[in-house]
């Protein structure tokens, strides 16, 4: 049986909008449009899409803040609304802009609390809690109050907090919003812990595509409430035809980019002093070979296929479309 079992959610809203200077009309918004979604056991899945796109929506429907206005959904076998209080004992949710802390005392103190609220045996706590400080590096400001931690502080103490009970699925939303290169690298780095021991199922909500790079192996995209893209980031890749790229710097512009067989041009920068190709059916080494031939090559890199570049494609509303020297979009 999957973690998680979604069919044809729906969520609709209803909204006030201008219609002329005093009048407001009521207009009807399908944030979820129709989401099915299957996930099963330990598989650590990325849920993205653009501003608007549905995805707080969804993680609220499936963790039992919302209720749907049709569809099914079950998680962890139980329907989230009605079965509420059973479900919280076996998620954990992370919400970037709630916390599940006790302001105003220490850090420690609100885990100790958790503890007596889920029930939680204290050899189990005890274990789970020491783990957490050990990956997540909380021993310095255990015993600080929650609102004087620093922003990366909190978070860690929020993850803590929500996997303190041991749930089987945690949601997280936004989990590095905000954060420094540490404090990131420490979250990033204690969640793909967590996905590697294989008993924790993880649904990552980010606008942060190294989140999704660096942790999940689905990936599924929403867009105007309807899921777009279900499947692997190599899947993602293929279908939108990314490539590896060759950059070349060279000593001195050419009087024409060259055209190299199975490699297109992709780009031409620096006033003619970088060129970027796509490597589409021809080797690194035999692109480098052709244009050593023709110029004098400064510096050569190769660039992986960028997932920021095809998700605003897949997005529809990247920054303008990719020119190459021709002017004609790739
Ligand atoms: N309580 C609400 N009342 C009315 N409309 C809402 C409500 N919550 C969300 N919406 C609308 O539903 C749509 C989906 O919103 P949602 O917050 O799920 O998007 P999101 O993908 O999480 O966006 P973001 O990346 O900006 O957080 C948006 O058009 C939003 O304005």
């Amino acid at each position: 049986m999957s973690v998680i079992e979604v069919r044809n959610l729906r969520k609709e809203f209803t909204v006030r909008v201008k219609a002329g200077r005093l009048r407001r009309e009521k207009r009807t918004v399908d944030a979820v449009d129709g989401v099915d979604l299957l996930v099963e056991r330990g598989e650590m899945l990325g849920y993205i899409g653009p501003n608007g796109a549905g995805k707080s929506t969804t993680l609220k429907m499936l963790t039992g803040v919302l209720t749907p206005t049709s569809g099914e959904v079950r998680v962890c076998g139980l329907r989230p609304v009605p079965e509420r209080t059973r479900l919280a004992l076996r998620i954990g949710v992370v919400f970037g802009q709630r916390s599940q802390l006790w302001w105003d005392l220490p850090l420690g103190d609100s885990f100790d609390l958790l503890r007596h609220v889920y029930r939680v045996p204290a050899d189990a706590h005890a274990a789970r809690l020491r783990r957490c400080r050990d990956l997540l590096d909380l021993d310095g400001f255990l015993d600080t109050p929650v609102r004087q931690l620093s922003l990366g502080q909190r978070m860690r103490g929020e993850l803590t907090a929500a996997l303190l009970h041991g749930p089987e699925v945690l949601f997280l939303d936004e989990p590095t919003i905000g954060l420094d290169v540490v404090s990131k690298q420490a979250v990033r780095g204690f969640l793909g812990e967590l996905g590697r021991a294989g008993d924790t199922t993880l649904v990552l909500t980010t606008h942060d595509l190294a989140d999704i790079e660096r942790l999940c192996r689905r990936l599924v995209v929403i867009d105007h409430g309807r899921v777009v893209h279900d499947g692997s980031i190599a899947a993602l890749h293929d279908r939108y035809g990314s490539r590896r790229l060759v950059v070349a710097d060279l000593d001195a512009a050419l009087p024409e980019p060259p055209e190299l067989p199975g490699a297109p041009l992709r780009r031409v920068e620096a006033d003619g002093h970088r060129l970027v190709f796509a490597l589409e059916s021809t080797g690194a080494a035999e692109v480098v070979a052709a244009l050593a031939g023709l110029a004098t090559l400064r510096d050569i890199s190769i660039v992986e296929p960028d997932i920021e570049e095809v998700v605003a494609r897949l997005y529809g509303r990247e920054e303008g479309p990719l020119v190459d020297a021709s002017g004609a979009a790739s």
